[in-house]
């Protein structure tokens, strides 16, 4: 096992600010303060080499559980061990072990090029000069990092600067990796990019892996199990697969036909959209493959296709049952 943490609990003492002058003019002789309860009672365990999403909504809880299990953060109770580290203890030997990627904020110099940086890492990792050359050759190759060697980061693109921060972050190896939404704001093809990159260095590397984001995309594309995160409690720690078929208990069927009939196609399953010869259905699940084999053995079809319900729907369902699923 690589992650595990049990009942942790994280508050945070918060200055309470009120509207209006006078309110201001009273809190300079007594402040009021209140405490937010941002991780409540939290306890999952990651093995060796999985990669989990971990997903809420805003303001769920899961940076503030990421800076803990990267020793950023003090626990204010609850016990965290990663790989045999407690990671608040923030020793050196942790240090080397794991890495944080947070897509907000950047390890990169803003004037130097981010070979410089690479550099700043391999001493402060005291990576040697083989490993060092072996790594960094691997991340330019799968990166496509080589014409962004030398160009100082101001002049990188948002996802060009991404992948030199997957690079910065992995030169050392770690074998333990937290990303804090490392696609956000990047366009679809290059967040297909970072994503076909996390899946290949896990593959290679047996790197265990906590992803949170915002993109349903990333997190089907890469994760079997999902942890679900809401008010700083779990809701949900599971496949999601399971999740899905559990929440949403219907499919999406998209049929292309080949000439335009005048059916009462409701008496298949709810119509979703008819457009331009495309008509979507939300069915059952259990009648979906009995409404597939009438629909083709009927009618004209070019194409159909089975879809599940998109993850936001799910993970929304998830949210409103506010407890444990699984
Ligand atoms: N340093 C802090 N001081 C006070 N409150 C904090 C602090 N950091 C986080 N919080 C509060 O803790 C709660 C959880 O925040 P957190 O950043 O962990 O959420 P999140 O799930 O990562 O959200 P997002 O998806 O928006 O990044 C929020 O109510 C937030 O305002």
């Amino acid at each position: 096992m690589s992650i595990q943490i049990q009942n942790l609990n994280k508050s945070f003492r918060v200055h309470v600010r009120r509207e209006g002058w006078m309110e201001s003019l009273r809190s300079l002789f007594k402040r009021e303060y209140q405490t937010v309860h941002a991780v409540k009672d939290v306890s999952f365990t990651i093995d060796t080499g999985e990669i989990v999403g971990f997903l809420g909504p805003n303001g769920a809880g899961k940076t503030t559980t990421i800076k803990m299990l990267a020793g950023l953060l003090h626990p204010t109770s609850g016990n965290i061990n990663v790989s045999g580290f407690k990671p608040q203890e923030q020793k050196n030997e942790f240090k080397k072990i794991m890495s944080l990627v947070m897509g907000q904020k950047s390890q990169l110099i803003w004037d130097i090029p981010p070979m410089e940086t690479f550099l700043v890492n391999k001493s402060v990792y005291e990576i040697e000069e083989k490993v060092f050359r072996q790594t960094l050759d691997e991340l330019v190759e799968l990166l496509e990092l080589e014409p962004l060697l030398g160009k100082p980061v101001r002049n990188l693109s948002l996802g060009q600067r991404m992948k030199c921060e997957l690079a910065a972050s992995l030169l050392h190896r770690p074998s333990i990796l937290f990303l804090d939404e490392p696609t956000i704001g990047l366009d679809v093809h290059t967040q297909e990019k970072v994503r076909q990159f996390i899946a290949k260095y896990n593959r290679e590397h047996k790197t265990t892996i906590l992803l949170t984001s915002h993109y349903m995309g990333d997190v089907t594309a890469l994760c079997d199990r999902v942890l679900i995160i809401n008010h700083g409690k779990l809701l949900y720690d599971g496949g999601l697969q399971v999740l899905t078929e559990r929440l949403t208990p219907y499919k999406l069927l998209e049929v292309r036909l080949s000439s335009i009939a005048d059916i009462a196609w409701e008496s298949f399953g709810e119509v979703v959209s008819f457009e331009d010869g495309k008509l979507t259905l939300r069915v059952a699940r259990d009648r979906v493959p009995m409404v597939s084999s009438e629909l083709l053995a009927n009618f004209d079809i070019h194409d159909l296709n089975i879809q599940e319900p998109p993850m936001e729907e799910v993970i929304t369902l998830a949210f409103q049952e506010e407890s444990h699923v699984s």
